[in-house]
């Protein structure tokens, strides 16, 4: 059966490559490319939805899509756990099912970082992530960061708060989670994460590069694959991949 993929943010770089892996796949099929200045009923009829947009364009994106029926997977950025937990109000209020699929990372070795983290958050108490993006990036911190932090805190259910001290200055980064995050814009680089564990006499660093957006492909497939037989709102590929992670529900 060929899946019908709206894409909303065609034109940017994430857009532009859902359209090449959609145009390679035998299963999938364009049902409408999106831009700014699409109106979103273009997105009406699709089987899944693929938004790659812009922080402030992403809101109004995914409801169109779940008051139309329409799964719809969200790779923009920017989510915080409050909007994503009324995104799920709102499918409850309106009997709803059909899949909100948020992707902080569509890179499988970012996903497996960030996993690895959260299977060692428990045995240490100092945890500090310092993330870098392109200078291009809008918004701080990354959702990936963010995603971290979530999971490195649910994790630590019964070990407690990471310690994190002198928090209320600046520079010590955003606390998320209770998880100080440092945020670099720079030019040079793509994307990369370091998750930095300290304990007695020792630290663990899980270090994640993306160098080039061919790291995104296999997720993109994957998530747009998946969506359209899933129900309600999730929140990363760790399921998708089959992986359980300590702390969030099975
Ligand atoms: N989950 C993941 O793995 C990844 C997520 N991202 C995230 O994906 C998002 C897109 O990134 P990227 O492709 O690099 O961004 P680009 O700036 O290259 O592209 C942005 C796209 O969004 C569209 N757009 C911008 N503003 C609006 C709006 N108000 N309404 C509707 N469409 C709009 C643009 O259309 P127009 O051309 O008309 O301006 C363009 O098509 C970002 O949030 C980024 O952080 C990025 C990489 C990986
Ligand atoms: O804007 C980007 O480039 C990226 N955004 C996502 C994020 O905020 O984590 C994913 C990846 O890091 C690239």
């Amino acid at each position: 059966m060929t899946i019908r993929v709206a894409v909303a943010g065609a034109t940017g770089k994430m857009g532009r490559l859902a359209l090449e892996l959609i145009e390679e796949a035998d299963d999938l099929e364009l049902h409408a490319a999106l831009d700014s200045r699409s109106s979103l009923s273009e997105l009406e009829g699709a089987d899944v939805a693929l938004d790659v947009t812009h922080p402030a364009a992403s809101g109004a994106i995914v409801e169109h899509a779940a008051h139309a029926g329409v799964p719809i997977v969200v790779g923009t950025s920017g989510w915080s756990a409050e909007r994503i937990a009324e995104i799920g109000h709102l499918l409850r209020d309106r009997h709803e099912s059909r899949a909100v699929l948020f992707v902080p990372n569509f890179s499988i070795g970012s996903v497996l970082g960030s996993a690895f983290a959260a299977f060692a958050a428990p045995y240490f108490d100092s945890i500090e992530i310092v993330e870098a993006h392109h200078a291009g990036k809008v918004d701080s911190p990354s959702g990936t960061a963010v995603r971290t932090a979530e999971l490195i805190g649910a994790a630590r259910a019964d070990a407690g708060p990471v310690s994190a001290p002198h928090a209320d200055q600046r520079a010590r980064g955003q606390l998320v989670s209770g998880v100080p995050v440092h945020s670099l814009r720079m030019s040079g680089l793509l994307a990369e994460q370091r998750v930095v564990l300290g304990g007695d006499g020792e630290t663990l660093t899980i270090g994640h590069s993306t160098i080039s957006s061919a790291a995104y492909e296999a997720g993109i497939l994957l998530a747009l694959r998946r969506a359209p037989a899933m129900q309600g709102v999730t929140v990363g590929l760790d399921a998708l991949l089959g992986l359980h992670l300590p702390g969030t529900p099975r």
